[in-house]
């Protein structure tokens, strides 16, 4: 099914799993659609690998963990959080060399906490690792002494699609 895309969200600079400029990282796109569910999009690359072929269940893990993290900003950019459980269920292989895409949701949230689901989409459309995660929301100069400029989180250049498959 096509969504319609709203926004593209910031990048960072380092992070492994958004950082533009982390040769070795998942360099992932977020795009908000009009469902309120996230989408991120990226490439897997030879060296995100475990067995050869296959991408390490950790690096899966760190996609679906930033999806859902990041689903809780789509109504308030303000709101930032750290993972305080996630629970993974690896279906099918993550191959690599290959684009996927991660969607995530916010399923819960109160005060404190927040709570999402999300999955990894194989270009077939099958699903290949589903999680649930939890999040405390925290102030983001109480997760890092970084300051939030520009070096760090910005709009990179990319073009933006007006739809996504899913
Ligand atoms: C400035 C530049 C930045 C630019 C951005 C750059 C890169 C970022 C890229 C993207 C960012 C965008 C979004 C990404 C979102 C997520 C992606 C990844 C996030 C991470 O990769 S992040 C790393 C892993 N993660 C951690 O590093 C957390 C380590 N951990 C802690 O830091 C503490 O553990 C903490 C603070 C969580 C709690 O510590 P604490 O001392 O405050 O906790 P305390 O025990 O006092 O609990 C207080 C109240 O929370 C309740 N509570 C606690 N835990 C609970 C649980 N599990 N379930 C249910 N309730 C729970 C208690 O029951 C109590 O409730 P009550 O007050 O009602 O009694």
């Amino acid at each position: 099914m096509k969504h319609k895309v709203i926004k593209k969200q910031k990048s960072s600079s380092r992070c492994i799993v958004c950082g533009v400029n982390n040769e070795l990282g998942m360099k992932a796109s977020f795009y908000e659609l009009e469902n309120n569910e996230l989408v991120a999009v990226c490439d897997t690359k030879d060296w995100h690998q475990s067995y050869p072929g296959r991408v390490h269940g950790g690096m899966s893990a760190a996609l679906l963990d930033e999806t859902i993290g990041r689903a809780i900003s789509i109504n308030d950019e303000t709101i930032w959080g750290v993972t305080v459980s996630l629970d993974l269920k690896y279906k099918k292989p993550v191959p690599t060399d290959t684009t996927i895409k991660i969607v995530g949701r916010i399923t819960k949230e109160n005060r404190k906490l927040f709570e999402g689901s999300g999955e990894i989409i194989l270009p077939n459309g099958e699903v290949a690792v589903t999680a649930t995660g939890k999040y405390m929301k925290m102030p983001v100069d109480k997760i890092t002494n970084e300051n939030l400029d520009e070096d760090e989180w910005f709009l990179d250049n990319e073009e933006i699609p007006e739809y996504i498959e899913l």
